[in-house]
């Protein structure tokens, strides 16, 4: 079993090339299955997730050919629109096949999403969307089933905002007939590229990055090229090392006003933040101020960094507050923060964090990806050293986290033992 060793590394500095999003390939990748012709996608991450998909597409048919960071998709053999409830269920953003495959064969069969379970995330919004364009939702064991005679354009309202749901109903309604508007949408940054890509194969999408979409129905989508837009989460991680304990880090390759409420945040803290066009350098002082945070949807401070700033936070002398209106329980990092002697607690939903107290490494489990880059901050940080199991679920975000790190000074190392020598972290609590 894998684990991650990360040792005290003093002031950490250096220079990181940001891989394309997570988020926006996920995205992209199952859009491309709307495209009646191949697809040419740049800067895809080299994480599980991809590779899950790689697995669903030999399934239905979908070639893809993955050269580095460039990955072209052939879509035009596609045979089946049945997905094996078992891969759909193995990573969080299957549900993007179910919005394309309906929008290009007026069906489907998934199972349910999986990914970071770590609240639960419900799909009624993506359920909605498909609905009110005139598809029929059955649900089973392990997997739903959808259907349409004709997909007609609908005024679908979101009930609460959702980067997901936003972009499902997108795909879904690309290929409709008429005119659809998607009305409390989501403005994330993966939204737009998505828009951006499809309207780059022929699809008529207006107003991405604003509340309200307008999407004209085309009856198909050509081929095409587009670059995935840079990873904002994992910039912003590494933006937070250099307040650890003190140091220099700049991300390169990003686009910094997809990091705006994170910048802001670390600037509240005593970073000094330095912006070029496609780059952001951090310096910090080993001094850093409590704050509170309050993570929200875009362009608010996001949630999938409240986990990270959290550990940065641990560093901070005084009381800081985060809360997190996403995912209001969004917390598994804190028990295992606890366990290198964080001092947190956690009352009605939000964490309680008293800084500037030292750590001392230790076992520690990350339960979901963010979670990880939580605890690979606070081991940075922490004296002796910390051992991180659940590299399954770093994986899944992270391309070469360990060599990533590497490049800013970090000392941490990718180990291995037998399962049965690892110690029982869930009965060994602090
Ligand atoms: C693969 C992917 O892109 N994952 C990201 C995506 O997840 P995901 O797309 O699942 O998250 P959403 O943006 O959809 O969720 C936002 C909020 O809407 C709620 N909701 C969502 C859908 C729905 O049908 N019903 C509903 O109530 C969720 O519980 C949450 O409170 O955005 C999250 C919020 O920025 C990030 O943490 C995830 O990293
Ligand atoms: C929650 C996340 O991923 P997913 O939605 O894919 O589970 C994440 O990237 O932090």
């Amino acid at each position: 079993m894998k684990y991650i060793q990360a040792e005290y590394s003093g002031p950490l500095n250096g220079t990181v090339h940001i891989p394309g999003a997570k988020n926006s390939s996920l995205a992209l990748l199952a859009a491309a299955c709307l495209a009646d012709d191949v697809v040419t996608l740049e800067g895809i991450p080299q994480i599980d997730d991809i590779k899950l998909i790689a697995g669903i597409g030999r399934d239905i048919g979908m070639e893809m050919r993955q050269n580095g960071d460039v990955v072209t998709i052939d879509p035009r053999w596609i045979h089946s629109a049945v997905i094996d409830p078992g891969k759909a269920s193995s990573y969080r953003a299957s549900y993007y096949f179910a919005g394309a495959l309906l929008s290009k064969f007026g069906r489907v069969t998934i199972g349910f999403p999986g990914g970071d379970n770590f609240v639960s995330r419900p799909i009624d919004q993506h359920i909605k969307a498909f609905q009110a364009l005139g598809a029929q939702v059955q649900f089973f064991n392990d997997y739903y089933a959808i259907e349409a005679r004709e997909l007609n354009g609908a005024d679908i309202y979101f009930d609460t905002v959702t980067s997901g749901a936003t972009i499902n109903a997108m795909l879904a309604a690309a290929r409709a007939k008429g005119r659809t508007q998607l009305h409390n949408a989501a403005v994330d940054p993966e939204v737009v590229d998505t828009a951006t890509f499809l309207n780059r194969l022929g699809a008529r999408i207006y107003g991405a990055g604003t509340d309200r979409i307008r999407i004209e129905g085309v009856p198909y989508l050509n081929g095409g090229s587009h670059a995935v837009i840079p990873d904002r989460l994992i910039a912003g991680a590494f933006l937070m090392a250099a307040g650890l304990r003190g140091g220099q880090v700049t991300v390169m390759d990003v686009i910094p006003e997809h990091l705006g409420a994170c910048l802001a945040k670390l600037e509240e803290v005593g970073l000094e933040l330095e912006c070029g066009e496609s780059h952001i350098t951090a310096y910090g002082n080993g001094s850093l101020k409590a704050t509170r945070v309050r993570a929200g949807m875009y362009p608010g401070f996001a949630t999938d960094l409240q986990q990270p700033m959290t550990a940065l936070l641990l560093q901070a002398r005084g009381k800081s507050i985060v809360t997190d209106r996403v995912y209001p329980k969004r917390f598994a990092h804190v028990p295992q923060l606890r366990r290198l002697g964080a001092e947190i607690e956690l009352r009605q939903e939000c964490a309680f964090i008293r800084g500037g107290r030292p750590l001392q490494g230790g076992w520690v489990h990350a339960t979901d990806v963010r979670a990880g880059t939580s605890l690979i901050l606070a081991g940075l940080a922490a004296e002796g050293t910390t051992c991180i199991t659940g590299v399954e679920h770093i994986e899944r975000g992270y391309q070469d986290v360990v060599g990533s790190f590497r490049m800013i000074g970090a000392k941490l190392s990718m180990r291995e033992l037998e399962a049965h020598e690892l110690p029982d972290i869930a009965t060994t609590q602090r």
